[in-house]
């Protein structure tokens, strides 16, 4: 972009911006230096189990909404128009659903990785295999995260792009190395509060700038932005009802019901009843946020429809095109840049400080602690400390592998939520609802499920067939100089997209179904290997790990068939815990592994969690 149309900051701007990052550090200080002064991994992992559900919620919300939505979505909204906006539809049972299966059987085993779940259900190996997935899939996001914001402002202000990654990382690293979750937990709920604001000024003086609100939706709708329920079952399709409002929902699935940084969360509340509530006040929030980055789309596009802004912007891509469009709008309105500023990184910062402070967790819990048993309790901590620094530095590298995807950013992060979440949430689910998975089963699942979803994964971007809906011939979109939108309108109006065939329109599958498709791979091979590989028997399933999923559905069926059918009978008291094959290799002060027998059973939940009988 010619230096000549850069928008530039003004003092204010990053004075405002400078407020945030101290605010940040500041909180992360208090809790470095209050409380228990993150002495214990308890304190510095699990927040000492003692938040509140409206900060939980607060944070919940922010471990997965980064400038990622924040530009993604209004680009998303500009391009393709609201069909987005369904996968709002996605939220219901998507937060249900944790809400009611998830949250219940793993805080009642009061773990504090996931993991430790597959470990119980499992085995150790299928344990490591989880927690490995999980790993990769949060340092490729994190570096989607951490570049977004930088690489955006770069191309419209010329905002220093290394600079500013290092200065977001490092703030970032610090505070969450020094305050631990409660750090990350309340700085979140003040980069919420931020991310709203910035989102919301924008939206103001957007519409005000553009003729107002019926100007704008007067834009919007001769643009044909506005979408209509699109019931097309094509799973090719890239955004429908179904791909948003049913697809999205295993995608939430695998966000808000088994990661490891939701469910840190969830375990962190001071009451299963906190956890759960928190997991409903998401949803208002949620929507909010989707409704904002979606408005925010429809008033770019109604200010720069019929307007050519092609020699500003040049190359840059559709994101960039979002900081350009609220460079333009709060342009002359001094502190409101840094507002937007503020708001992109503290969405980016929080959702960062989220995944560092639950990779770290999870590294200390699955990966270290199980191998050296007798570490004292302050060297953990360090440890743990050392762990969220070296997740930051890695993290800076994986911006730079951002760097080079090129695709839009939500793609990329939803891409990376499908192909990756999808298999782990399958894990859960198998291991779940399916009391003859055994651990090969489980191993062997994981494994198709995430060769089958890198297959799809590279074959859609090897066969890339992403184009631009079509645009109304009075509006030329910004971006394009007006003999290039004239050219794609010709192209696009006389070639009939070829209906792609065999494993191209396996490729073509749209990227919103990855995270069920996935899923079902898991769960499909999964069982199909435990049948070959002998079943298990339902006696040999560490209680509280199974979720009667089958006794739930046919709940309206009397006992006596319940009892033919799925051998389910939800007993009175919990049964003694079968004696464990291994000798409890370690006590792990908060968790159930290798907990010995009367450990066990004071940790079980209570009756209505079923115990299987035997089939009679
Ligand atoms: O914002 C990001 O970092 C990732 C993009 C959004 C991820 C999913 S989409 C459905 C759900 N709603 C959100 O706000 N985040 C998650
Ligand atoms: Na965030």
């Amino acid at each position: 972009m010619d230096p000549s149309d850069q928008k530039h900051f003004t003092v204010v701007d990053y004075v405002i911006f400078a407020v945030l990052l101290a605010a940040s550090m500041a909180i992360g200080l208090y809790y470095a230096l209050s409380g228990g002064r993150q002495r214990t991994t308890q304190e510095f992992l699990m927040a000492d189990r003692s938040m509140g559900c409206l900060p939980v919620s607060l944070s919940l919300i922010a471990s997965f909404q980064s400038a990622v939505a924040i530009i993604g979505v209004p680009a998303e909204i500009y391009t393709h128009g609201t069909q987005y906006w369904f996968i709002g539809c996605a939220y219901i049972l998507g937060l249900i659903i944790p809400a009611h299966v998830f949250i219940p059987v793993l805080y009642r085993l009061r773990i504090s990785s996931a993991y430790q779940y597959l470990e119980l259900r499992f085995s150790k190996t299928v344990r490591i295999c989880g927690t490995l997935t999980f790993i990769f899939q949060m340092v490729i996001y994190m570096g989607v995260c951490v570049y977004t914001p930088a690489f955006a402002l770069n191309a419209v202000t010329g905002f220093e792009l290394w600079g500013t990654v290092l200065a977001t990382g490092l703030v970032c690293t610090l505070y969450t190395t020094l305050g631990g979750l409660k750090a990350v937990i309340w700085t979140d709920v003040f980069q919420t509060v931020v991310m709203f604001a910035g989102q919301l000024a924008v939206i103001v003086v957007g519409v005000l700038r553009t003729g107002g609100v019926s100007e704008v939706w007067r834009k919007v709708w001769e643009g044909n932005r506005i979408a209509g329920l699109d019931l097309n079952p094509d799973p090719t399709e890239r955004h429908t009802f179904w791909t948003l409002g049913v697809g999205g929902i295993f995608l939430m699935l695998s966000l808000y019901g088994v990661n490891q940084a939701q469910v840190q969360r969830y375990l962190s509340s001071r009451t299963e009843k906190e956890a759960v509530r928190s997991c409903y006040m998401v949803f208002p929030s949620l929507q909010l946020a989707l409704a904002l980055s979606c408005v925010m789309g429809l008033v770019m596009f109604a200010r720069y429809c019929g307007e050519d802004h092609s020699d500003k912007l040049g190359s840059s891509s559709r994101d960039a095109m979002v900081v350009y469009f609220v460079m333009d709008m709060l342009q002359g309105l001094p502190g409101l840049p840094g507002l937007f500023v503020a708001c992109l990184f503290s969405a980016a910062l929080s959702t960062i400080s989220s995944a560092f402070n639950s990779l770290a967790t999870v590294t200390m819990e699955d990966l270290i602690k199980p191998h050296f048993p007798a570490m004292t309790e302050a060297r953990a901590t360090l440890l743990s400390k050392v762990l969220a620094m070296s997740y930051g530095l890695l993290c800076l590298a994986m911006a730079y592998l951002t760097h080079l995807m090129g695709d839009s950013v939500l793609q990329v992060a939803l891409k990376i939520f499908g192909m990756v979440g999808g298999p782990i949430l399958g894990l859960f689910c198998l291991g779940m609802f399916f009391p003859w998975a055994n651990s090969i089963g489980a191993v062997a699942g994981l494994g198709a499920g995430l060769t089958v979803s890198f297959w799809i994964g590279v074959g859609s971007i090897v066969t890339r067939t992403s184009g631009m809906k079509p645009l109304p011939p009075d509006c030329r979109v910004a971006l394009l100089s007006n003999d290039t939108t004239a050219a794609i309108q010709t192209a696009l109006s006389n070639v009939t997209l070829s209906r792609p065939s065999g494993l191209k329109r396996f490729y073509s599958l749209s990227y919103m179904w990855y995270s069920g498709f996935n899923c079902f791979t898991v769960i499909l091979i999964g069982l199909i290997i435990s049948f070959i590989t002998g079943p298990m028997k339902e006696e040999d399933v560490t209680p509280g790990t199974i979720y009667p999923l089958l006794g739930k559905l046919l709940c309206f069926l009397p006992e006596h068939l319940k009892k033919k059918l799925c051998c389910v009978t939800p007993l009175g008291q919990t049964l003694a815990p079968p004696q464990r094959s291994s000798p409890p290799q370690h006590k792990e002060s908060n968790g159930l592994v290798g907990a010995s027998q009367e450990e066990m059973e004071s940790f079980l939940p209570e009756a209505p969690f079923v115990e299987y009988e035997t089939a009679v």
